[in-house]
């Protein structure tokens, strides 16, 4: 390989702030690898990291509490640059010899900075330039305390009328921090702080590019599996399918994908997935015919969490009975992503509920024979995507919305049967072929039907009708972590309520969920 894409590499030390993955997004954005780490992570672990440079995020907590989390001490032993983001700032000042101040007032939104000092950090970056010739930065704050007193060596490189101490750095160290937020939008001239932060002063080279992270990915592959037998899952989503054309590309025929029709897809799904993968890359895919499998064990199981285990259950069977057919498959391959590996450390420290389990993590039993690809791991949603452009994949199947993997049966609130599942699909389709025809589709980030299980009377060209209810569901949002429901056109959702009641017979309504996240979920169950 030409060169190590994992050599140049930022480490971020989390301590809770909601931001932390949209750091680190920007950070592979700039083109460089980065990974999150708990505040408290393992000294031994950090200098093995070897990071290039270090950013401390936000956190909810305060820095004046007893007790409140500080960074390792060897964060500043390590001669690398590091930055320090809100309370990230806070705990380097304080850490440092500096002092912070408590307040239960918060400054949340927008404001502007005046950048007073120069520095190698923010020289030559700003927003304008006011009446009294001083230069002004536009940024995002969210925080309630702030340091009063500078560290030794550190000068003020910024400041507001409410925060005197809005920006800090010492040039000799290249340690800074600053209390307002680079990482999201609306900090203008964010993304060109943080490539100054990582590409001048912590020296990374920008070689985190979809063309490297392929041949990265593919030469892992190869190392990892020698000629072994592979089997993954593919399900026709975007994840899978990256994962089907990175293998196939790396060990061609060596790769058996299992494609399984649970009777819970989407309207034409199965002969979507293999006339794309079967019949146009000349994948190997097994169709596996389980909807009787599926459909018999979830026969009178309502509660949300008991379908998902039964689900989940005969995904593992199916697989496990296709792999036997297959004979000595060693390798089992999955889509599994970062935010999915950094979630389930969450749940696996304790510091975050089981909302619901999701039913690819932690699901697989312990006694499983087969060991695991995961090739994209370290990716991020919109990573993915770029690499499956790169593999040659169509826009539309790159682009499509995430459909989980229990499908249409958490989506009807009630037990599972064929008959539901039949109108649910019909109405969900409608809903999708609408939106791509108003041309929304891309403007939501997830769309669908949900099967409402009561009844409730209509009238349709003069007969009377009590038959069920559809509820339609769109969300906006970059991470699936929080979504804002979508502000469709009403003559759009008159459009395809009156569509799916009058092509649909069994259905006699129509609502639309306008619940965001939180404090609801995207999925209804
Ligand atoms: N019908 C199916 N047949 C085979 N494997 C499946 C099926 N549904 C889900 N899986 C497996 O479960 C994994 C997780 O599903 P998940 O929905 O999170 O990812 P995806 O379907 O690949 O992508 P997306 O998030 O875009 O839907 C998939 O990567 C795939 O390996
Ligand atoms: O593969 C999956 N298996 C699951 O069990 C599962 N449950 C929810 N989702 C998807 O995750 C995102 C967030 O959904 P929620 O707000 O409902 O938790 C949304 O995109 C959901 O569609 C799942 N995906
Ligand atoms: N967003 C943050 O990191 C906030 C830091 C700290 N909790 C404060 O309120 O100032
Ligand atoms: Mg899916």
């Amino acid at each position: 390989m030409s060169h190590d894409i994992h050599a140049h590499r930022i480490l971020i030390l989390d301590f809770g702030s909601q931001y932390t993955q949209l750091i680190a997004r920007r950070v592979r954005e700039i083109g460089v690898y980065c990974e999150i780490h708990a505040w408290d992570m393992d000294e031994a672990a950090i200098r093995e990291f070897a990071p290039k440079g270090i950013i401390l995020a936000g956190g909810p907590e305060s820095v004046t509490e007893n007790g409140s989390p500080r960074a390792p001490q060897v964060v500043f032993e390590l001669a690398v640059p590091v930055l320090g983001i809100c309370y990230g700032m806070q705990t380097m000042a304080a850490q440092l010899g500096g002092a912070v101040q408590g307040s239960e007032e918060r400054e949340f939104g927008y404001a502007r900075v005046d950048l007073v000092g120069k520095s190698s950090f923010l020289d030559g970056i700003e927003d304008a330039v006011a009446d009294d010739g001083v230069l002004n930065l536009d940024v995002w704050m969210s925080h309630g305390d702030k340091v009063i007193e500078l560290p030794d060596g550190f000068k003020v490189l910024a400041s507001t009328p409410s925060c005197a101490i809005a920006a800090m750095g010492d040039d000799a160290r290249h340690f800074y921090g600053v209390q307002f937020h680079p990482e999201v939008t609306h900090t203008k001239q964010g993304l060109r702080i943080l490539s100054r932060f990582i590409l001048e002063l912590c020296g990374c080279e920008a070689l985190w590019t979809p063309a490297n992270i392929v041949e990265d990915a593919i030469a892992t592959v190869r190392a990892q599996v020698g000629d072994a037998k592979v089997l993954l899952g593919l399900s026709g989503g975007v994840d899978s399918s990256v994962v089907a054309a990175l293998l196939h590309r790396a060990i061609g025929d060596q790769l058996t994908c299992v494609f399984v029709d649970n009777g819970l897809l989407r309207l034409h799904e199965g002969e979507q997935v293999m006339a794309m993968f079967a019949e146009n890359m000349g994948v190997k895919v097994i169709r596996a015919n389980a909807e009787e499998k599926f459909l018999s064990r979830l026969l009178g199981v309502t509660d949300p969490e008991a379908k998902r285990k039964v689900i989940g259950r005969t995904f593992i069977e199916v697989f496990d009975e296709e792999a036997t057919k297959l004979q000595d498959v060693r390798f089992l391959a999955q889509g599994t992503i970062y935010p999915d590996v950094i979630e389930s450390a969450g749940a696996k420290t304790g510091k975050a509920h089981v909302i619901k389990s999701h039913h690819n993590v932690g699901g697989l039993p312990e006694d499983m024979a087969f060991e695991l690809v995961e090739p994209l791991r370290e990716l991020f949603k919109d990573e993915v995507r770029k690499i499956g452009l790169e593999l040659g994949l169509p826009y539309d199947m790159v682009y499509r919305h995430p459909f989980p993997g229990p499908g249409l049966g958490v989506r009807i609130l009630a037990e599972v049967r064929k008959e539901y599942a039949d109108i649910l699909r019909r109405a969900d389709h409608i809903f999708i072929e609408e939106l791509r025809k108003a041309d929304l589709y891309h403007k939501t980030s997830q769309a669908f039907a949900v099967f409402l299980p009561v009844r409730s009377v209509g009238v349709v060209g003069d007969a009377r009708r009590y038959e069920w209810v559809i509820a339609l569901r769109a969300v906006e949002t970059i991470d699936f972590m929080t979504a804002r429901w979508a502000h469709l056109p009403y003559e759009f959702l008159e459009t395809v309520s009156n569509r799916i009641i009058n092509e649909i017979s069994g259905v006699s309504r129509v609502t639309y969920d306008i619940s965001s996240k939180p404090p609801a979920t995207i999925e209804w169950e």
